[in-house]
């Protein structure tokens, strides 16, 4: 299998090229050249373990690694999960389930990715002996997980931007309280806009790339978004037919699109989902852009759901690379109108798969208690977002993307009561140690120039 840039300007990749790369040199996003059909091998994925499903699902896309070694590197990313079924699907009532995916080490769905992604790059370092430094940006949840997911592990260093003030309480000390010596927190005087378009800068400055080895966690990298189609077709294996014949949605609390494009892509290979939801908070871009087809940038407000607290949604691209009939010319006339103006009004999207609503803060706070009085079900802000005008003749599916407990102040409010989670209640009087940077590449440059490994 190889993988191709959305701007059809970088050469083709294999799978551990595209992973190790990130971010194509023409500043487009990794794709496989072709999707696989995965219709015909439903039936005998009906009984497989989440373990056993990820490792066939990755075989067909990670076509020059060993499967023994892949194997290992799958069975390891979901051993240090609490539930053995991985992401549990909670029935609430005969039209809507809860995929619960926050019960990885961060409590949140970005561990399904980045253990793997993890043990990915430890495969690397040891196959190539170079080591590298990883840089993403983050709104709270895949900055904890990716220092999760690499923490102990040999030969690599991890710069986290993360905007000042932005990101909850606790999932700030997830990151800064490890008190590892190799893990880089800098909070950022600016939104998670800024931090992700610093991070795109460094990648894009094929110097800076280059001398300090960075390789990307955010969803930019490919790994990240076939990691995350995986719990799509386990949700879908787990329904009985009756369910299936009603029309399964999935409904995704939405920020960076990652997430659902991960869905809409196994729905691209074949798997039987009759639509999705893109759930947003006030940061309403996408919704929108698939209501009316204009996609226009406001400033980010910040919310109770802050991890979806983003405009500019990464993975966008990769939508619009199918959208416009796989043309890579037509994605990088949309992609610089888009940069230089911060809008584009699409006349022949396709949109079908898609509905999208949004909730603002005081809807977050009545919807997690109406969730609760109704169903004794507690939902942190983000995947409260979900429950917004459900179509109740169909099959719903909604993603639970983090803990509750991650977000107590918020529950506190609504429903009167603190969740808690044992991973959290021990890191909440460590020491932090974090560092400042102002929201500019040159300041990220000089950092990178004093800390990353390879540069002393
Ligand atoms: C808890 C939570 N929910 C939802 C989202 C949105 O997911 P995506 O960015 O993949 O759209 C995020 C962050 O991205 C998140 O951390
Ligand atoms: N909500 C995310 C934002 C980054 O998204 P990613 O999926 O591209 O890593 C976060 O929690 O950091």
């Amino acid at each position: 299998m190889k993988y191709i840039s959305t701007r059809g300007q970088s050469d083709e990749k294999t799978f551990t090229e595209a992973v190790a790369t990130g971010l194509a040199p023409d500043g487009g996003l990794y794709l496989p050249k072709t999707l696989p059909n995965i219709a015909p091998r439903l039936k005998q994925w009906a009984d497989l373990s989440y373990p056993d499903l990820c490792f066939e699902f990755m075989k067909l896309f990670a076509t020059d690694m060993l499967e023994d070694k892949l194997r290992t590197i799958v069975d390891a990313s979901y051993s240090n999960f609490s539930r053995k079924e991985i992401a549990p699907l909670v029935k609430l009532d005969g039209h809507l389930s809860v995929l619960e995916l926050f019960h990885g080490p961060t409590l949140a769905f970005k561990d399904f990715a980045l253990q793997l992604l993890g043990n990915l790059y430890e495969e690397q370092i040891e196959r190539t002996g170079d080591p590298i430094n990883v840089l993403g940006a983050t709104s709270g949840d895949t900055g904890s997980a990716a220092i999760h997911g690499l923490l102990g592990k040999k030969g690599v260093r991890i710069f986290i931007l993360y905007p000042q003030g932005r990101v909850s309480m606790l999932q700030e000390r997830q990151m800064t309280t490890t008190a590892e010596r190799n893990v880089y927190p800098i909070a950022i005087e600016g939104s998670f806009d800024d931090a992700q378009a610093m991070v795109k800068d460094a990648f894009g400055d094929a110097n800076l790339k280059a001398r300090y080895s960075l390789s990307a966690i955010n969803s930019i990298n490919l790994a990240r978004i076939l990691a995350q189609c995986v719990y799509y077709i386990w949700a879908w294996l787990q329904l009985d037919e009756d369910a299936r014949k009603r029309g399964v949605q999935f409904v995704v609390p939405t920020g960076n699109f990652g997430n659902v494009l991960a869905g809409w892509l196994t729905r691209e290979m074949g798997l039987p989902i009759e639509g999705f939801r893109v759930a947003t908070n006030q940061n309403d871009i996408l919704c929108r852009l698939f209501n009316t087809g204009h996609y226009e940038v406001t400033a980010v407000e910040p919310s109770v759901a802050p991890s979806m607290d983003i405009q500019v949604a990464s993975n966008f691209e990769r939508f619009l690379y199918y959208s416009v009939g796989q043309d890579p010319e037509r994605v990088r006339t949309v992609m610089e109108q888009f940069k230089a103006k911060g809008k584009y009004t699409f006349e022949d999207f396709d949109r079908s798969a898609f509905s999208a609503t949004r909730m603002d803060d005081k809807e977050i706070h009545e919807t997690i208690e109406s969730i609760y009085g109704r169903y004794k079900y507690v939902a942190d802000p983000h995947t409260a977002c979900a429950f917004k005008d459900l179509d109740e003749s169909k099959t719903n599916i909604v993603l639970a993307t983090a803990h509750p407990a991650k977000f107590p102040e918020v529950i506190e409010e609504a429903l009167g009561r603190t969740p808690t989670a044992p991973s959290l209640e021990a890191i909440k009087n460590e020491p932090i140690v974090n560092y400042m940077l102002p929201a500019e590449g040159e300041a990220l440059a000089e950092f990178l120039k004093e800390h990353a490994k390879g540069s002393e």
